[in-house]
């Protein structure tokens, strides 16, 4: 096995829907290296091939060349086996949409992953789970099912999920895309905290600038190839990259 420095990483990947006329090239020779405990931001206008950045990144889609790892590994596109255990174990999703089970309190939504792998979880995994409820005020809700809860807190609760089997990545897509700004502000900020103090590496993908701009690192992606990098820039400097872009579209 080939071992490289990065939590999550994609090499010179292509993607291409379909074939002859009807073809589409997602990507195109993208390359993107996530190190432990980095935050980046995706962005790009609608159609620039984010979704399938992180799709293939996470091993939901196969790539159609290049190469992918997860946690040191190589991932292995014709083995269902490997990508599946390689996603439950060092890949955390959270969605636009928090997609909680509503009939599971939120104790039994944040340890749902255990259960999912057909096992209860251990002693310190519960510990865990418990002490994630805590960093993202949740431990009031305990018991409360989804639908007792607002927006954002239903978004803390799927992070909670998330991190909650220590992943080498948490891929997030839109994770800010149906709440208020208030509620925005609020989960950005848990996702940076989750960032800084537990040097959680997070992929975001986004299309608005503030979100953007609580990452380390933005990379941006027109017609599926990189074409920017930033670090550390702010909502204004993206706003009028992204701008920029619209523009001589
Ligand atoms: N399953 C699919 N079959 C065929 N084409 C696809 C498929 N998924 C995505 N595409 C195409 O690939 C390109 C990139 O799509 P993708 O969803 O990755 O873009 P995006 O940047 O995430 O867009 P948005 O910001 O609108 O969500 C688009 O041209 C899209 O139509």
């Amino acid at each position: 096995m080939k071992q490289v420095p990065y939590v999550a990483s994609a090499r010179e990947i292509s993607k291409i829907y379909g074939s002859g006329d009807t073809a589409v090239e997602a990507l195109r020779s993208v390359t993107l290296e996530v190190a432990a405990g980095e935050f980046v931001a995706v962005m790009g206008p609608s159609g620039s091939g984010k979704s399938t950045l992180m799709n293939c990144m996470a091993g939901l889609d196969a790539i159609s060349s290049g190469e992918v790892t997860i946690a040191n590994q190589n991932l292995d596109f014709t083995n269902d086996r490997q990508l599946t255990e390689l996603r439950r174990e060092q890949v955390g999703f959270v969605f636009q949409s928090s997609n909680l089970v509503p009939t599971l309190n939120i104790t039994e939504n944040i340890e749902l992953p255990f259960l999912l792998a057909g096992r209860r979880p251990s002693a310190e995994e519960r510990a865990w789970g418990h002490q994630l409820q805590r960093m993202l005020g949740l431990e009031q809700r305990a018991h409360h099912r989804p639908a007792e809860l607002s927006g954002g807190q239903r978004q803390r609760v799927a992070i909670a999920r998330a991190l909650v089997t220590r992943p080498a990545v948490v891929f997030a897509d839109e994770p800010t895309g149906s709440l208020d700004s208030g509620s925005s502000r609020e989960v950005l900020e848990l996702l940076r905290q989750m960032t800084d103090t537990l040097a959680q590496s997070i992929v975001m993908v986004t299309h608005n600038p503030s979100a953007a701009s609580y990452a380390d690192r933005i990379i941006v992606i027109v017609d599926g190839r990189v074409t920017h990098q930033l670090s550390g820039a702010g909502a204004e400097e993206i706003s009028g990259l992204m701008l920029t872009l619209e523009e001589s579209r």
